[in-house]
């Protein structure tokens, strides 16, 4: 089988989505915010509008694998079973009584009530049974095993390039089991095994929101809230010495929420043509990083210089072309705080994005690129689009139908 990605808009054969279940139904006024929505979405309307999503993207061909599926049949592996709830059990809260019970709990679940326990959680009152300390000092309500429900960004815990999966090191703790799921999926799925892992959870901070593959061999990544500078560094390295890459472009992205990721405010749509939130389309710098002289000096540095000027030198091309959201900026804030600028593209000149975003989506038009619309007011209160909640494992190769080769 045939997982390769080394672009953003090659045409898109599989794609990795999580539809939302039970986790989604775990958020509470409370916990909304610690567990990174903005809102308490409509759990059987967040599922028909991922369903439209899906069947958009199988109506243009496109292969949907979810992760429950895999993540089932990968429990259905004794090593891998035994490896994915050991990380649930080295939860330092749990201490060892609720540990051994949990431990039982979960040794009687078969894959696929492990799988939902996995990714919903598990709260005390689910507990069977339950004693010692911590266990009497909880709530019916507590989670003893957290829910995931950001899971269904699943943008951020892989990252294909070529033909290597970068499994990512998350940096909100209310994500980072995510990547125990996904981890597992490629080292046990029988789809997957022996594919080279490219980067590891246990590495430093580094999130799939952040990578854009702007070309064959030149990659993106924003650094900011999530994605660390040290981040970039390793994933450069591995990059150059895997001849995954040539050039890594490290793109400083303000720290904050609307911005959390560099898909936030700039995804591509044709091999020359990026979607951009044009508040940031002049102030957005790059440092432009290539493989070193020799081994005592891995990495060379340069920079920093505008992000189009950079990008185009890396990709090789006259320029880069920028569509903006919209032109009034109360609009353009406006949609890009809705994923306006979040766009899956499917084909160079064809994107998916949500339908709310009116005037972005016109700009698109404007500019040529086709747009195909979902809806997305429940599934958007997770704040992610079209791109986060998707991971391309397999893109038609640019560098073949560019002769480049690498
Ligand atoms: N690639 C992305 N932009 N992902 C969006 C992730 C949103 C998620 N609620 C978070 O805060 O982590």
């Amino acid at each position: 089988m045939n997982h390769h990605v080394d672009s953003e808009v090659g045409h898109l054969g599989t794609v990795l989505l999580h539809r939302p279940g039970a986790e989604l139904a775990r958020l509470t006024p409370r916990n909304n915010d610690s567990l990174l929505f903005d809102g308490i979405p409509w759990v059987g309307r967040a599922q028909e509008e991922h369903d439209t999503f899906a069947t958009a993207l199988r109506e243009h061909g496109v292969e949907v694998l979810y992760v429950a599926g895999l993540l089932t049949e990968t429990l259905a592996i004794p090593e891998a079973r035994s490896a994915v709830t050991a990380t649930v059990l080295a939860d330092f809260r749990l201490g060892d009584t609720l540990r051994h019970h949990v431990a039982r709990h979960l040794a009687d679940l078969d894959p696929p009530a492990l799988a939902t326990t996995l990714t919903a959680g598990l709260s005390q009152a689910e507990l069977r049974t339950g004693s010692g300390l911590v266990h009497a000092l909880m709530n019916r309500a507590e989670f003893i095993i957290d829910p995931l429900p950001n899971l269904l960004f699943t943008r951020d815990s892989s990252v294909w390039i070529g033909d290597e999966a970068a499994v990512t090191s998350l940096a909100m703790r209310a994500r980072r089991r995510e990547t125990t799921l996904t981890h597992a999926i490629y080292r046990y799925h029988p789809r997957f095994a022996g594919t080279p892992l490219l980067f590891e959870p246990t590495m430093e901070h580094l999130e799939g929101g952040d990578v854009l593959l702007l070309a064959p061999g030149v990659i993106a990544v924003g650094v900011g809230e999530r994605t660390r500078p040290s981040g970039a560094e390793r994933l450069a390295r591995r990059c150059f010495e895997r001849g995954l890459a040539h050039t890594v472009l490290a793109v400083p992205i303000a720290q904050e929420r609307a911005t959390m990721h560099l898909d936030t405010v700039c995804t591509m749509v044709d091999v020359d043509a990026v979607v951009m939130y044009p508040n940031v389309a002049d102030s957005l710098q790059a440092w432009t990083v290539t493989a070193g002289p020799d081994p005592e000096a891995p990495l060379s540095v340069s920079g920093p210089e505008p992000f189009i000027v950079a990008a185009a030198k890396a990709m090789r091309i006259d320029t880069l072309r920028i569509i903006d959201t919209g032109l009034d900026p109360v609009t353009a804030e406006r949609e890009q705080w809705d994923d306006g600028n979040n766009t899956l593209a499917v084909a160079p000149r064809l994107c998916v994005a949500y339908e709310r975003n009116v005037e972005t989506n016109a700009q698109l038009e404007r500019n040529g690129i086709e747009v195909i619309r979902i809806p997305g007011s429940e599934l958007g209160s997770g704040r992610g689009g079209p791109r986060c909640m998707s991971a391309p494992i397999a893109r038609a190769s640019l560098s073949a139908a560019a002769g480049a080769g690498r």
